[in-house]
């Protein structure tokens, strides 16, 4: 079974990431929820209607388990939600051997490591990803709910015990949420293989052949790259920066539109564009950034913004992002047409993170 082995200061689980894994994997996802006292499984209502028989699996694996479902999609990371996670499992009596099984994308795997993180100060939770985003979003332990003025603004870092990635689940993704998710797989190349930029450039050239062509090789690569950086770097103290590329512009974009607009990937691969346009005015890197874009554009991405969401306010949204070191003057960003004011700032590491 292809594992990759997560190894943090704090923590060390693998991802398995394989077509049909929760079928291959049934017997060690029940032994590994057997140790639990109390089972919480949270996913949202798209997926609970979707894959009820692994709902149905998950709710017949164990003594003892609970359903939480949440609203579809950004919904799910809202303070409304997180206090009702903790009151259903308040009044059900979940104590600190309890376990929380994220099974959905990266919404709900957010929120459900959030409640995980500071439920009686921590508990356990596993991971159920059926989204390509969630190849990002399951691994390393970034877990977090938006607030309506910043995004993923009230967290903690909170890792898994284990990530078990089906990837047959995809299939029945929208077409839109496919190309949202891979957006971070596009992000992996960027920041850190440049052949793999190119395999995913060769192999995927329209949005059909998302689902023609199986991820799985490509998505295994993509966690292999954030497993190696979040080892290195578990906190975001330096390099796991770099997992941010394009999010400072992105989140701003995602923000701007309520949540609601953009999904977070087709924001992401906004941010990115602007980055490598910073990137290529501040360091000189040397980038084919229209090639990118036009071969984006065959995909179905969508690079406009309208015209009424000015510069001003994405700044003001940019502000809160959790990179910012407001103490010192080194926060500006260049816009189309803008002079460049970067006056003190580490030129290199600004814009390889933004
Ligand atoms: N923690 C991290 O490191 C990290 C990394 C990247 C993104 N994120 C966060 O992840 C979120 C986005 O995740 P997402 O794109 O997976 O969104 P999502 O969880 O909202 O899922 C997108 C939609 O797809 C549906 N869906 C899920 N699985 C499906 C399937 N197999 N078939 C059909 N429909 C399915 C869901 O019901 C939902 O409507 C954002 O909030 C983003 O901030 C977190
Ligand atoms: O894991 C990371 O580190 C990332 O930055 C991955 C991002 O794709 C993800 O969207 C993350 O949630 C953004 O983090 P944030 O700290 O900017 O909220
Ligand atoms: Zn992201």
């Amino acid at each position: 079974m292809p594992t990759i082995t997560v190894k943090t200061a704090t923590a060390s689980y693998p991802v398995v990431v394989e077509q049909n894994c929760l079928q291959q994997q049934k017997k060690t996802i029940e032994g590994l929820l057997a140790n639990y006292s109390h089972v919480l499984v949270i996913t949202d209502q798209h997926v609970s209607i979707l894959y009820k028989e692994v709902c149905d699996w998950l709710q017949n694996s164990s003594n003892s388990v609970l359903p939480f479902v949440t609203p579809n999609g950004e919904s799910a990371k809202t303070f409304a939600i997180y206090e009702a996670a903790m009151t259903h499992m308040i009044s059900h009596n979940l104590d600190r051997k309890s376990v929380i099984v994220a099974l959905g994308g990266g919404a709900v795997g957010d929120l459900a490591g959030f409640v995980a993180a500071s439920y009686m100060r921590g508990i356990d939770f596993i991971q159920l990803p059926t989204t390509v985003l969630a190849h990002d979003s399951a691994v390393g332990g970034k877990t977090a709910i938006n607030h309506p003025l910043a995004k993923n603004i009230v967290g903690a870092f909170h890792q898994p015990q284990a990530v078990y990635y089906d990837t047959s689940l995809l299939a029945s993704l929208p077409e839109r949420q496919m190309r949202s998710g891979f957006a971070e797989l596009i992000k992996h190349g960027l920041i850190a293989d440049a052949t793999l930029l190119a395999e995913v450039m060769a192999n995927y050239q329209n949005c059909a052949s998302l689902y023609a062509r199986d991820m799985t090789p490509f998505l295994t690569k993509g966690i292999q790259i954030k497993a190696d950086i979040v080892a290195e770097d578990e906190r975001e103290q330096g390099i796991r920066a770099y997992l941010n590329f394009g999010h400072t512009f992105g989140h701003a974009v995602e923000a701007a539109g309520d949540f609601k607009h953009w999904f977070h990937g087709e924001a992401i691969m906004i941010g990115m564009k602007f980055a490598l346009l910073l990137s290529q005015q501040l360091t000189g890197l040397q980038f084919d950034v229209t090639r990118w874009q036009h071969w984006a554009e065959k995909l179905g991405y969508d690079f406009s913004l309208p015209p009424t969401l000015t510069f001003e306010q994405l700044y003001d949204k940019m502000m809160h992002d959790k990179k910012n070191n407001l103490s010192s003057d080194s926060f500006c960003f260049v816009e189309r047409g803008r002079s460049t004011d970067f006056t003190s700032c580490d030129e290199n590491t600004v814009s390889r993170s933004i």
